[in-house]
């Protein structure tokens, strides 16, 4: 019997608070990333213990192996075709539940996978709270034909939002580009402090190369931030209209 991992605490408590919102015959989305990893391992735990039916559509490969390795179904999005629940990371969370997403370059698969879903519930440390977006580098996925055109109009929408500097294509150790799931590039966005963050959605998604950004505007209802002593301090709780 493999052993469970040591997990963070605070990644830990958000995870385990995760699992009580999940209900047996769920149709639920899985998220991707390092606080993502431990919630799986939580749910699959508690399915084993209970015994229970899900149907699970996951954001990533990797998430889709690591539920797969530890007993969990998982079927294409489109085989589920509407989710209950999506419960996944974020790279910051602003009071208004907004989010940054795509630290781990997953945050076109994760956001149609949220907007496919009743909720979605994001489950974080407490280092991901903020006052306002900005301070981690926005990802935006882009398709690798023309990226280097691609990157200049980005540069030049951000130019006449009032945004200096020059998206930064992420790479490997290597120095081979980054590729997503969907095999594209990511252009990681060093803003400092997002001011009005729907204007620069829409500038970036205006974009012809462009796939999809990581801002995650009124798609996240509730965040369960989890605390080093072990703790959970949710934000949010009610559905967005
Ligand atoms: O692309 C990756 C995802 O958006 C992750 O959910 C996000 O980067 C948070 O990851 P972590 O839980 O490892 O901080």
């Amino acid at each position: 019997m493999t052993a469970t991992p040591v997990f963070d605490p605070a990644k830990d408590a958000a995870a385990i608070a995760a699992t009580k919102l999940v209900q047996p015959g769920m149709k639920l989305g899985l998220g991707t990333g390092s606080t993502a990893v431990v919630f799986v391992h939580r749910l699959a735990e508690r399915v084993k213990a209970e015994g229970f039916a899900l149907r699970c559509a996951s954001t990533s490969k990797a998430t889709a192996e690591l539920a797969q390795s530890l007993g969990l179904s998982i079927e294409t999005l489109d085989e589920i075709g509407w989710l209950d629940l999506t419960i996944d990371g974020a790279d910051e969370v602003d009071p208004a539940l907004n989010l940054i997403k795509g630290g781990g370059a997953a945050h076109l698969r994760e956001k149609i996978v949220a907007t496919a879903s009743d909720r979605m519930v994001v489950i974080a440390d407490d280092s991901k709270v903020v006052d306002q977006l900005g301070r981690f580098p926005l990802p935006v996925e882009v398709i690798p034909f023309g990226w280097e055109a691609t990157r200049l109009l980005i540069e030049r929408g951000l130019a006449g939002l009032g945004y200096g500097g020059r998206p930064v294509e992420r790479r490997e150790k290597g120095g081979a580009p980054v590729l997503t799931d969907e095999g594209n590039y990511v252009l990681d966005l060093k803003l400092e402090a997002i001011s009005d963050a729907p204007a620069l959605a829409m500038m970036l998604s205006s974009v012809a190369g462009v796939v999809e950004h990581g801002l995650f505007l009124n798609i996240c209802s509730m965040a369960i931030i989890g605390q080093k002593d072990g703790t959970v301090v949710e934000l949010g709780g009610e559905d967005k209209a």
